[in-house]
């Protein structure tokens, strides 16, 4: 099969049956090679960014909509229409090569649909647009309504940023691990190497590659020299300050980034990483055996302790909560198909309610982090308010900005200083 034809069958499964991205490329690309993989990858992400537009170039173009069990046609058709956008692929191998993923995928009665609907886009291009750039928000932004609304309530003067942001292609941030060697020879390796970065002003452990590259061809990535990771996920061992001796709390630790972080921080620590998923848990196991550390995994849920909590108090918790991932769409553009508005109010209470768990488990005087990547007051600002107006023995720890505004969090929007969307809060327990 074209790679066409398997981003055809990815799409399907991400849009029509839910499937997450991550998942659905795993399950298609298995057996292809690196170039034929990075193409499905780019098909895939590039659809998803703009599938709205797409899909209402598609309806105006057709003169009967194309009915929805025919929706692997539309999905073919969307990746001709965003290899048309791109200069990267030549018009003719477009068009000719989405045409014969039309054979491929037994859809033969639809090859002169496919092709005469790529033909009409490339001689309408510039009144398309135009019709594009008059459609309603949701067209242009590809965001649904429901979220579209939460993000014009949360930022009425920042949403359309934060709508352009998410459809960018994200940037390649790289943490070194100090532990293995400097960063200022790791920097050098990386010139030796020829690959392109710039060094961080603030952070000297974070980079950001110019270009990506396959992480094989990082210097001794395999022996844990470095890890791919957004610098704003790289906030949080800071915030931790794991310090020597102490017993600290990974919560909801898989696949295990912010884990590695805090014993390349300080490895003389004792870290329990707690993930609900068995599956995500394996790949904490795998980050710590390449990064030559040792922590304790334990399967459970964190908002029922009783089940696998050993009784011993922590000095520090993570507590990078499950969220609705809203600020990191730029990475993973399947949220804005998969998520829905309910998801907000259930993952809202479940926070709430895990942070309170949490919160018992914490030793008189210790501290919690409390982490999302979403940009979302419900899951963040308001938890904490919440939290501080209901938890007597509860004070906040003011953190980088966030003594300039009425948020006792730190928000950082996608974009902002080149990063992810993100919140972090810092509270002490009072002793
Ligand atoms: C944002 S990811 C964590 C990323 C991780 N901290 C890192 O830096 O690599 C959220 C994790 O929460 C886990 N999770 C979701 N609900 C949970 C629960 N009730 N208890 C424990 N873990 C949970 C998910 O399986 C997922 O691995």
């Amino acid at each position: 099969m074209n790679t066409r034809a398997i981003s055809a069958r990815i799409l399907e499964a991400v849009i029509d049956k839910k499937k997450s991205l991550s998942q659905a490329l795993d399950d298609y690309t298995s057996e292809l090679n690196p170039s034929q993989k990075g193409q499905v990858q780019d098909f895939c992400y590039g659809v998803l960014r703009n599938y709205s537009q797409y899909n209402f170039i598609i309806n105006k173009l057709t003169d009967t909509k194309i009915k929805p069990q025919l929706n692997m046609v539309r999905f073919l058709i969307a990746i001709g229409l965003y290899q048309l956008d791109q200069d990267r692929v030549a018009e003719h191998a477009a068009i000719g090569e989405t045409v014969e993923a039309c054979k491929q995928l037994d859809l033969f009665k639809f090859t002169s649909l496919v092709n005469a609907l790529l033909r009409s886009y490339q001689r309408q291009y510039e009144d398309l647009q135009d019709i594009v750039n008059h459609a309603s928000e949701q067209v242009k932004s590809n965001h649904p309504d429901w979220f579209l609304r939460r993000l014009k309530q949360a930022y009425p003067k920042g949403w359309k940023k934060i709508v352009k942001q998410n459809k960018q292609k994200p940037p390649f941030w790289l943490r070194i691990n100090e532990q293995v060697q400097s960063a200022e020879a790791f920097k050098q390796a990386l010139t030796e190497a020829e690959i392109e970065f710039e060094a961080d002003k603030k952070i000297p452990t974070c980079i950001l590659l110019t270009k990506p590259v396959p992480v094989s061809t990082l210097p001794n990535f395999e022996l844990g020299s470095c890890s791919v990771q957004d610098r704003a996920a790289q906030q949080a061992a800071a915030l931790v300050e794991p310090t020597a001796g102490e017993r600290i709390l990974d919560c909801c630790a898989a696949p295990g980034g912010k884990t590695a972080h805090l014993f390349e921080v300080c490895p003389d620590i004792s870290v329990d990483a707690l993930d609900i998923d068995e599956k995500r848990l394996e790949r904490v196991k795998q980050n710590m055996q390449r990064l030559n550390f040792s922590c304790t995994p334990i399967v459970g849920d964190a908002s029922d302790p009783q089940q696998w909590w050993d009784g011993l108090l922590y000095d520090k918790i993570l507590l990078d909560a499950p969220c609705s991932a809203t600020g990191v769409i730029r990475r993973h553009p399947d949220i804005l198909f998969l998520r829905r508005d309910e998801d907000i109010v259930a993952l809202a209470e479940l926070q709430q309610k895990i942070l309170i768990k949490m919160w018992s488990l914490l030793k008189p005087g210790g501290t919690l982090v409390y982490a999302t990547c979403s940009v979302l007051p419900e899951e963040n600002k308001n938890q904490i308010v919440e939290f501080l107006k209901q938890q007597a023995d509860a004070k906040l720890v003011k953190i980088f900005d966030s003594e300039t505004n009425e948020d006792p969090g730190w928000q950082i929007l996608p974009g902002g200083q080149n990063m992810d969307g993100f919140y972090y809060a810092k509270l002490q327990k009072l002793k």
